[in-house]
């Protein structure tokens, strides 16, 4: 593929990680995201980037001519949210009766000290206080638990992963208590059938969520597994991997497969020693391939083919037997799913990914109430009521999925913090006019600026850097500039540069990461490999990377090279510091002073100088105070 249509492709990756208006997300006839592209084909390994990445997929489906176009980016509108009334009685974990091995974990990953978030507060409170199901072990009180709706929405670093992650974990561990004490000799579930399942929209966040998720699982012992697996090609390290055969691909990469006789429908169902899976996490597209076998894309493309524009849901899932067709081999049971959480909901219900996301919701339906899906009418233009708990975790709430949630989810329970769609106190916004010579010089000399500023320099401990571009073709040949004049620096772009998003990008990635564990091996990886070459500082990217990852707190400034899409763009680029209420600053280039300069700062630049608050230059042309204003 020629570098400007990678380029095209990621502009829409852009506007992908910024939604659209409603009319995109739902009323359309014949989205496309499904069969043209996924977040997938932008990060590791994955059998549909293949397709993708050769042109298959994309050429051979259409697009509605009726359908709005989505080529021009969209001055999405971040509505006006009421925060919830915080809850004043949860002011520590342990306010509420959580598991008590939850308690350990959390005071183990956090510090004995740490208290909740308003987040974490809201969500505690709503799971604890209105669902004695939690506490409860009665059936009646159960069943009541057990197909809530809720959407947990905060700034950008404020603890939503653990405001779901408790209620969820708590609760499948406490019905697993209950249930072996009403039948002590029940048989084991098969293994892959999890009780709880968290989607994210990249494998990068999918693997941090799931390191996470196993921190906080370990002393009450639920089983974390996550589908989107590093690329190790055939030598799998951990033993996890042991349930899976990985089938090497021709970029050098290697895909996933659940060992055939441990997939349903097996004999075997317990796998050694191992407990069943508790919690799966992964990508929508991941979760599919594998419940319904990887041929179902092909299927369902080549009914797409036959009939695109007249395509109805329902009636193309049953002329293909959805679950039960003889090609397909599902390989995970979704039967037991008791929660699923949407992380990064905007994206997962964006244009792109809404067909596949709701798919995956009425599988899970389909399989829990034993009847197909066309009896259960679930179709895109009508509310629904899932016989699982539902949670939808963002950051930002745009129009669209603000839109979406009220007519398809009406009695959504919606907890939402204060100072939603701001920058998080903790970062300091600044403004940098290029000098008009050498941008890349500029940013150049702002790094060394801020590691002199920081009196690091001296002592060996420069801070890390995060510079958001728009196109990988600018973060890779601004990553090989600042190289050149010795500033250690990697860029992690998309996958389909094949050969480059290696082990050695990973490992780079997540030196930039938050987490323990990680970081302690990537350490000991980077002293055993160590080659002479100095460790990157700083990190090249797009929009890829600013999405819900976790960054360490040695990332103390985000530079937004280019104009972001939208305010939803940059929220989440901006977020990827100063988060956890640590300090961050983030930089935001723009056009020199003087002639042409008035013109960048109006648009979304202009308005986000205006948001976050920085002096607007003398040329700055205002705008009305818009929706962003809180
Ligand atoms: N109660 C707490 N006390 C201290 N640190 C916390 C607390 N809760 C979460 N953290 C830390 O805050 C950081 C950010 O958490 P998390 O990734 O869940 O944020 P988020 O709200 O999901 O961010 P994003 O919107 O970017 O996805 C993590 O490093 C986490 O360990």
């Amino acid at each position: 593929m020629f570098q400007k249509d990678l380029d095209r492709q990621e502009v829409k990756l852009n506007q992908v990680c910024s939604c659209h208006p409603i009319s995109n997300v739902f009323v359309t006839p014949f989205p496309d995201g499904l069969f043209t592209r996924n977040v997938d084909d932008f990060t590791t390994s994955d059998s549909s980037k293949e397709q993708s990445s050769n042109g298959r997929r994309g050429a051979s489906t259409g697009r509605n001519p009726r359908s709005p176009s989505r080529s021009t980016p969209t001055r999405e509108v971040l509505p006006h949210t009421e925060s919830s009334v915080l809850a004043n009685n949860v002011s520590h974990f342990s306010s509420v009766p959580l598991n008590t091995g939850l308690l350990e974990s959390l005071s183990q990953n956090l510090g004995q000290y740490a208290t909740p978030t308003d987040i974490q507060r809201l969500s505690l409170s709503h799971f604890f206080k209105r669902n004695p199901g939690l506490s409860d072990p009665s059936p009646v009180v159960q069943s009541t638990l057990s197909s809530s709706q809720t959407l947990l929405a905060s700034q950008t670093g404020s603890g939503k992963s653990i405001a779901y992650m408790l209620p969820m974990l708590h609760s499948i561990k406490w019905r697993e208590l209950a249930k072996q004490d009403e039948q002590p000799d029940a048989p084991l579930r098969p293994q892959w059938a999890p009780k709880g399942l968290i989607l994210a929209p990249t494998h990068e966040l999918s693997r941090q969520l799931s390191r996470f998720a196993k921190g906080l699982c370990h002393n009450i012992k639920l089983r974390v597994f996550c589908l989107s697996q590093e690329n190790r090609g055939n030598s799998p390290e951990k033993k996890d991997d042991m349930d899976f055969v990985h089938v090497p691909l021709s970029n050098g990469t290697a895909e996933i497969e659940i060992r055939r006789e441990d997939a349903v429908g097996s004999e075997r169902t317990a796998h050694g020693p191992q407990r069943p899976v508790d919690v799966m996490i992964g990508t929508a597209g991941r979760v599919l391939d594998l419940t319904r076998g990887r041929q179902w894309r092909d299927d369902m493309e080549k009914i797409m083919d036959r009939n695109p524009w007249e395509r109805d849901e329902p009636k193309a899932e049953n002329s293909v037997g959805r679950l039960n067709h003889p090609d397909w081999k599902p390989s995970i049971d979704l039967s037991e799913i008791e929660w699923v959480v949407m992380d990064e909901a905007d994206v997962v219900y964006g244009p792109d990914f809404i067909q596949t996301t709701e798919m995956l919701l009425n599988d899970i339906a389909s399989a829990k109430l034993k009847r197909p899906l066309s009896k259960i009418g679930a179709t895109s233009h009508q509310t629904t009521a899932y016989p699982f708990n539902l949670i939808l975790c963002t950051a930002t709430i745009p129009n669209s999925l603000d839109q979406y949630i009220s007519t398809k989810y009406p009695s959504m329970e919606r907890l939402t913090s204060v100072r939603l769609h701001q920058l998080p106190r903790s970062i300091t916004p600044e403004h940098v006019p290029y000098s008009g010579g050498n941008r890349a010089a500029d940013i150049a000399t702002r790094i060394r600026s801020v590691w002199l500023e920081e009196g690091m320099e001296r002592r060996g401990e420069k801070s890390k850097i995060l510079l958001f571009c728009n196109k990988s073709s600018k973060a890779e040949k601004l990553a090989q500039y600042l190289n050149e004049q010795d500033i250690p620096t990697v860029a992690l772009v998309r996958v389909l540069d094949k050969g480059k998003r290696n082990k050695n990008n990973d490992q780079s990635i997540e030196s930039f990461l938050k987490f323990d564990e990680g970081s302690v091996k990537v350490r000991r990886k980077q002293e055993s490999t160590a080659d002479g070459q100095q460790e990157p500082r700083v990190l090249a990217t797009t929009s890829l990377l600013s999405r819900g990852l976790d960054f360490s707190p040695s990332v103390k400034h985000v530079f937004i090279i280019d104009e972001p899409n939208n305010m939803v763009d940059f929220i989440h680029r901006a977020g990827r510091t100063g988060r956890a209420g640590q300090e961050g600053k983030v930089v935001i280039f723009s056009k020199s002073r003087g002639r042409g300069s008035a013109r960048a700062m109006t648009g979304v630049r202009g308005e986000i100088m205006q948001k976050v608050g920085l002096r607007p230059t003398r040329h700055l042309v205002r705008r009305p105070a818009d929706a962003f204003a809180s």
